[in-house]
């Protein structure tokens, strides 16, 4: 398995301070979830480090948010430690949750309420103090580029809006841990990019870091400083984007089922090697279509 070192980049902005005390931002270490039966992560270990773009690929059913859950603290940590920024997420939860800010698959924004509105119940429920509140929430709607759009009812707002509302409502308490479940599922690709773009600008300005899953390979191809291949509730390839290419271009050559000159293979024949072929059989249940589908009939 590749594992390297990411840069890192920092400046104070919207998102929180820059200083990591040198833990890395999260941190996991045999973390074991069932639900029942069902092993969704089985012994995970995983580091994500300070200031990078972390991509957590991998089929349906993974256990990709299941793992993002336990570190959120949204789950418990029945097995195994997750730290996120050194702090214990079994044992330290309102810590944790004042460094990050989640994105969820589904919806998580109010059709009925504007977009300040709904920003401003975040950072309420988040704590951030009454006399900044104003500011801050101006800042979030700013930094997503929907200041012109803050009071109009989200239930106008586009598919792309409606995400990047969500992003605005995940930084309003100044994030150093930004966690985006599929953030651009169902979007349109400029809608993709845009999003993609607001969470860069506010990295570039805070040096947050951002772990994110996803199912679209281009788009951790060209975001992810590394990512990681989750299979069956563990890791099973880690490493930058151009490392995993790589890295099976030299098992093909060496296994005589490609050439020193054929182009590397891509992302997404680096997935299908770690998942196989029971990508079908395995591909998630009536609760991952359920929630896929949900997901972008509303942003339909
Ligand atoms: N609430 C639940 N009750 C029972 N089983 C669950 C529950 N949530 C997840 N699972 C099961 O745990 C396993 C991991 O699911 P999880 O949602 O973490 O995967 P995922 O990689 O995020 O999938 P997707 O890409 O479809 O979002 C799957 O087998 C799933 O069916």
């Amino acid at each position: 398995m590749i594992r390297r070192s990411a840069g890192t980049g920092s400046a104070q902005g919207i998102g929180g301070s820059g200083d990591t005390g040198g833990a890395d931002a999260v941190s996991c270490s045999g973390l074991t979830y069932a639900f029942g039966d069902t092993k969704a992560v089985d012994d995970l270990d995983l580091s994500v480090l300070t200031g990078e773009v972390f991509g957590l690929l991998g089929p349906n059913g993974a256990g990709k948010t299941t793992a993002i859950r336990c570190v959120t603290t949204l789950l418990p940590v029945p097995g195994g430690m997750v730290r996120v920024f050194g702090h214990d997420a079994a044992k330290e939860k309102m810590a944790v949750r004042r460094l990050l800010g989640y994105v969820p698959q589904q919806l998580s924004a109010d059709a009925a309420l504007t977009g300040r509105e709904n920003v401003t119940l975040f950072a309420r429920v988040f704590d951030v103090p009454r006399r900044e509140r104003a500011e801050r929430v101006a800042q979030a709607l700013a930094a997503v580029d929907l200041t012109g759009f803050a009071d109009r009812m989200a239930s106008t707002y586009s598919g792309g809006m409606i995400r990047r509302l969500e992003l605005a409502q995940a930084l309003v308490s100044a994030v150093r841990l930004l966690m985006l479940d599929e953030p651009t599922i169902g979007l349109d690709p400029i809608a993709r990019t845009s999003v993609w773009e607001h969470i860069n600008s506010v990295r570039r300005a805070t040096g947050m870091t951002v772990l994110v899953t996803t199912h679209y390979m281009d788009e951790a191809d060209q975001y992810c400083d590394r990512v990681a291949l989750m299979h069956r509730g563990r890791i099973h390839a880690l490493g930058t984007p151009d490392e995993l290419r790589a890295e099976l271009g030299q098992r093909r050559v060496a296994a005589g089922s490609a050439g020193d000159q054929d182009p590397l293979p891509t992302l997404e024949d680096v997935f299908r090697d770690v998942a196989g072929s029971g990508l079908d059989d395995e591909g998630g249940d009536f609760r991952d279509v359920r929630s896929t589908r949900r997901t972008a009939t509303r942003v339909g």
